[in-house]
């Protein structure tokens, strides 16, 4: 698959397991996050990687956090069980810079780049991925397990492993209607 087609049919998969990718494996996601578009040369992002022991911590700080916020117990064995749904998790957060040319927004948007990035990479080496977010990823509590400082943000957790399941290519939604030339 040339890459144009790779981009034109590129889609998340939330059904993954198996074993956790190797370190190579890992190191050369990483390495997809880092080459993003970068005004300014700030590297606004961090990336926290999440996986053996690290998922029980995570899954312990997203109870935590939905007991702090009075989740009743559905909802709490919920959002503990989250991490589990992939031997790997990259968290990927700002790490916003004072820039007379740069505001936040571009450093968010550099960081969702890097969440895309390594997404792309996954699928490259014949990973499943899911970006989410959802409550966990503004939760103070969950932050502060992370090392993540309060004022920085949370722009994904990015699911990653074998696929369990195979998915149906979806078709593509088409541009004309989103699109105007000036
Ligand atoms: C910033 C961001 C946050 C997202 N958060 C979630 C989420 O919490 N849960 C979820 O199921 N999908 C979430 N998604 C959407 C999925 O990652 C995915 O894009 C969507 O299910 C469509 O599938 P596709 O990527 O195959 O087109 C998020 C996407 C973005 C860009």
């Amino acid at each position: 698959m040339n890459v144009l087609e790779f981009l034109h049919t590129r889609q998340s998969n939330p059904h993954l397991q198996g074993n956790t990718p190797e370190q190579g494996i890992i190191d050369n996601i990483l390495k997809a996050g880092m080459r993003v578009p970068d005004h300014a040369g700030l590297t606004p992002w961090r990336f926290t990687v999440v996986k053996d022991e690290g998922l029980t911590k995570l899954s312990k700080a997203f109870k935590s956090a939905t007991i702090s916020d009075g989740g009743d117990e559905a909802k709490i064995e919920k959002a503990a069980k989250m991490p589990f749904r992939a031997p790997l998790i990259i968290v990927i957060s700002t790490k916003f810079h004072q820039h007379v040319k740069v505001p936040k927004q571009e450093q968010l948007i550099a960081a969702g780049c890097a969440v895309h990035a390594m997404q792309m990479a996954a699928t490259c080496l014949d990973l499943g991925s899911v970006w989410r977010t959802g409550e966990m990823s503004y939760h103070p509590l969950v932050k502060e397990r992370l090392n993540i400082e309060l004022h920085e943000e949370i722009v994904g957790f990015l699911y990653i492993g074998e696929e369990t399941k195979e998915l149906p290519l979806k078709s593509s939604k088409g541009f004309e209607e989103y699109v105007s030339y000036f």
